[in-house]
């Protein structure tokens, strides 16, 4: 069977490697045409275009990163629409709401197209291991057609009716999910500041009614401050936010995930949001957030410390300032790294410069 696959980021390689390693033919296309190289070693062969990709395929995924993105590659110049007629199937696998789905639902089916919408639940290793869960719905003929494939990505698929009813229930999974991701979060916070032993926290969550692989798998990174993207918290929140406006069309109450939803914010204003979403833990215990995104940052303050401690050296007064105040910011920014949790890490550079006059 030959697939298209639009979008190589970390869901769609692993879904596009998974593919080639069972056989497939696939074409892949991805808006940074050099991450396509990757797979192209691997026996893919690459589409310029998504039009491109679905004028040689009979059956084209999507794996994109949100509704902006599933609409842009569908709806734009070269996009998917330009090629798409009859007898032949696109299958969005991206997590988007209902209405972005029914969209391109109805224009894919008006150019004699068949569609399905098809998200998964699972992360990066999932995705690695074909172990996702994939929750399918649209046009039953094209789930049938699919099914060889989706065995291969998944350890599970679920066919739910219409359009709209597979972004649905994904939204709810990863609202719940992401609720959770904050409940997990606060509780390690308040055991560290009861003086408890957070190990000793995931120990008892382990064994206990709660378990879950979430927490085995993010819990001891969490601890050690550690947050390598497999779900990046910048699509958590987006699934929050659609699973929110879900919940307004419903008036469905939703004060935990609306919270949630504001600690996700939060973590993307710091930065956060190219990071796994447990780093929302971040934004929990307050410490001034680190990551190897603070390396430029580091860096950065030490070459400006060395370039004033140079210029004083030459007696410029201002300079004599600067250089304490980066040497201090620098120290800030390294504190965590050195010491976690350190109360030091509460007070903001300014507090600090005001202590030291
Ligand atoms: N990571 C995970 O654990 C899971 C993710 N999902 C969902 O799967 C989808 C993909 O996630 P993931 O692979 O992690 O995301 P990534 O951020 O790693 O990849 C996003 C992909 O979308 C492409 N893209 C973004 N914007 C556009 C655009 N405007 N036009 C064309 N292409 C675009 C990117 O292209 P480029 O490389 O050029 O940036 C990239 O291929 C998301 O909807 C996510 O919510 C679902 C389950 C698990
Ligand atoms: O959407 C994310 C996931 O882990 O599922």
């Amino acid at each position: 069977m030959e697939v298209g696959f639009l979008g190589l980021g970390i869901m769609g390689k692993a879904m596009a490697v998974n593919l080639l390693h069972h056989g497939f033919g696939v074409t892949v296309w991805n808006r940074t045409l050099s991450k396509c190289q990757e797979l192209v070693e691997q026996g893919a062969s690459v589409g310029e275009t998504p039009a491109a990709v679905i004028n040689k395929c009979k059956y084209t995924i999507a794996m994109l990163s949100d509704p902006s993105a599933a609409l842009s590659v569908v709806f734009d110049k070269d996009g998917v629409l330009e090629q798409i007629c009859s007898g032949k199937g696109y299958i969005d696998m991206s997590t988007v709401d209902a209405e972005t789905s029914s969209k391109i639902s109805e224009a894919i089916t008006k150019k004699g197209g068949y569609f399905l919408e098809a998200p998964v639940s699972g992360s990066k290793k999932p995705a690695e291991d074909g172990q996702l869960v994939i929750l399918a719905a649209g046009e039953k003929a094209l789930y049938d057609k699919m099914v060889p494939a989706f065995d291969v990505l998944g350890k599970k698929s679920f066919f739910l009716g219409e359009v709209g009813n597979g972004a649905k229930f994904k939204l709810v999974v990863n609202m719940i999910m992401g609720s959770v991701m904050n409940a997990l979060s606060e509780g390690l916070c308040l055991a560290d500041r009861s003086g408890l032993s957070q190990q000793t926290l995931l120990d008892v969550l382990d064994l206990g009614a709660i378990a879950n692989p979430m927490f085995k798998l993010k819990g001891p990174a969490m601890i050690k401050g550690s947050y390598p993207p497999a779900f990046p918290l910048k699509h958590q929140q987006k699934d929050m936010r659609l699973a929110l406006a879900l919940g307004d069309e419903n008036a469905v109450s939703m004060p935990i995930a609306a919270a949630s939803n504001e600690a996700f914010k939060k973590a993307r204003s710091l930065g956060l949001g190219d990071l796994d979403f447990s780093a929302v833990f971040e934004v929990k215990h307050d410490a001034r957030h680190f990551s190897k995104d603070q390396n430029p940052r580091i860096a950065s303050y030490a070459a400006f410390a060395l370039y004033f401690f140079l210029c004083s050296k030459a007696s410029k007064p201002a300079a004599v300032a600067n250089t304490r105040f980066l040497l201090l910011e620098l120290v800030l920014a390294m504190g965590p790294r050195l010491h976690k949790g350190s109360q030091l890490m509460s007070f903001s550079s300014f507090e600090v410069s005001l202590l030291l006059g």
